[in-house]
């Protein structure tokens, strides 16, 4: 009995503790603050309450954050502990700065599948990550991949099944294939998961992570206590399915690698065809040199993540910029007109072409700042006590930045619901220079920015540019109600949103 009330009491004082520190927050900075708490769920929770209520996931926050612009700070709870969201530019950059004092909350619970990668790894290890993979990200070597990419898009855009069908697919299987040709190969390329497309199996694994993350309560409340083991214990169908699924997808990725490694170990001259075999030639000829030492579950994490964050990010980008596409006809005709001007007649898009395209790339970034991608980074627990400019940070607690608070503020952009092309230069950075550069960070900034975003937006341009060669895009009218959800990223739900008229 006796442990029973102790349990009890401990629960009370894990639910009760992140509340004390939010009406410590309101009481000591006042207006400077807003605060939201949710026994266990808080963030998780406003989330999925304004996706019920609005059809969009951030618009409860996006209106508190509106409402309240004198607010430096959100300040809730993600499961047991506060969560400190900073909501202006000036913390967002010193919170940069010190990204070594945090870790990184572990949104895929199934620690199998990205937490060796360099997304989530910490310290030494993800140092020597960002250093063996940095150079393959680089702008001059990705504009070696234009041809590739035009192949990809060009081959899925040509055999669409019908008129009617959710651009999310479409997208996915373009940047999934993008990201496995690039990092991993042909051959890789080719495999098949099951008879089924891989990157529609991404697509559907994050998705379903998603929203069982951020919609089920049964499972947010069992993951709060359980932690990495809420997987194992009494596990519904549809979490029994997710793992099932992440073992499918680890066993296909695994038995690609191994596949590659095989061939390796016997080249004498080891040339550098893609990111795997950069991974595979420091693991197999340098491991000795590489403190601390690469592992084969590193390898196979890695690639999980670079193939997660590479596919579903940059499909989401391409998803929302069909759907304001087709939203705005008029807007549409004068990117299509300025494609074909740039392109002259030529079907093959090139990096020349890309620099020109300066509507494209406004069109792109006006996608991004009015529903980013990632509105939020992931949450980071503070590993020592910090202070962020005046704020404390207590070693433990959750710190966030909201990007999206910033991206539809009246004071950086006038007008901020508005789609307004104009205001960026070609090379997709804003042409006001008076505006603060970490205003708006879609791709976040500083040492751990995102290594991937050059190559989402020569994807992004080079697939947009191919889909209205190719077809009219027209709103479906047929479908009333359109979703705005918080996967793990934030998008569009996949529904056939879209009219797909061939030109
Ligand atoms: C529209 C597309 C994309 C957006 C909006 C985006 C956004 C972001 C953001 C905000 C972060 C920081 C996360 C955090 O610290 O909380 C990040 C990190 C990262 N992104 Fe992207 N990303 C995109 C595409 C890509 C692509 C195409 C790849 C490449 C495969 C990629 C790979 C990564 C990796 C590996 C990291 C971790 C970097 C590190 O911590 O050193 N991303 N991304």
């Amino acid at each position: 009995m006796i442990y029973i009330i102790l349990g009890i009491l401990a629960l009370i004082y894990f639910i009760t503790q992140p509340l004390i520190v939010v009406i410590y927050f309101k009481i000591k900075y006042g207006k400077r603050v807003i605060i939201q708490y949710a026994p266990m769920l808080g963030l998780l929770r406003t989330l999925s309450q304004s996706r019920a209520i609005n059809g969009d996931a951030f618009q409860a926050l996006s209106v508190l954050i509106k409402n309240n612009r004198q607010a430096d700070i959100l300040v809730t709870n993600l499961l047991f502990r506060p969560l400190i969201v900073f909501l202006k530019p000036n913390y967002y950059k010193i919170f940069m700065q010190q990204h070594e004092a945090y870790t990184k909350f572990p949104m895929i619970v199934d620690k199998r599948l990205v937490s060796k990668g360099m997304l989530m790894e910490g310290g030494a290890k993800w140092k020597q990550q960002r250093k063996l993979l940095g150079a393959h990200f680089e702008y001059n070597k990705l504009i070696n991949l234009i041809p590739m990419i035009n192949d990809v898009a060009e081959k899925k855009l040509s055999g669409l099944p019908n008129s009617i069908f959710p651009a999310m697919n479409l997208a996915s299987s373009i940047t999934g294939e993008v990201v496995l040709r690039a990092f991993f190969g042909e051959d890789i390329a080719k495999l098949s998961l099951n008879g089924q497309d891989p990157s529609l199996c991404v697509t559907q694994l994050i998705t379903r992570f998603g929203q069982l993350i951020t919609e089920s309560r049964f499972f947010q409340i069992k993951r709060a206590l359980l932690e990495e083991k809420v997987f194992s214990l009494f596990p519904r169908k549809i979490e029994k399915d997710l793992f099932e699924l992440n073992t499918v997808m680890l066993d296909h990725m695994k038995k690609a690698i191994k596949g590659r490694m095989e061939k390796l170990k016997n080249c004498k001259d080891f040339v550098h065809q893609d990111y795997l075999d950069v991974y595979l030639d420091a693991y197999l000829n340098k491991n000795d040199q590489m403190d601390p030492p690469i592992t084969e579950d590193e390898i196979l994490q890695q690639s999980i993540t670079l193939y997660f964050a590479g596919t579903e990010t940059t499909a989401n980008l391409v998803t929302t910029a069909c759907y304001f596409l087709a939203e705005n006809p008029h807007l549409q005709q004068e990117i299509y007109q300025e494609i074909l001007e740039i392109l002259n007649g030529e079907s093959i898009i090139t990096a020349k072409h890309l620099q020109n395209l300066q509507k494209v790339t406004g069109f792109l970034m006006e996608c991004l700042r009015l529903k980013p991608v990632a509105p939020m980074l992931i949450s980071k627990k503070a590993l020592q006590d910090v202070y962020i400019m005046d704020i404390f940070i207590k070693k433990g607690w959750y710190v966030n930045y909201m990007v999206l608070s910033n991206a539809q503020n009246q004071n950086y952009f006038p007008n901020p619901k508005q789609i307004d092309i104009t205001r960026w230069k070609s090379d997709g950075t804003l042409k006001d220079s008076t505006i603060d550069p970490f205003a708006f960070v879609p791709f976040s900034a500083g040492g751990r920015n995102c290594i991937g975003q050059y190559l989402a937006l020569i994807e992004s341009k080079i697939v947009i540019s191919k889909i209205l060669m190719k077809y009219k895009l027209k709103l479906n009218e047929k479908l009333i109600k359109t979703e705005w959800i918080a996967k793990i990223t934030y998008g569009l739900s996949n529904q056939d949103y879209i009219t797909w008229e061939a030109r």
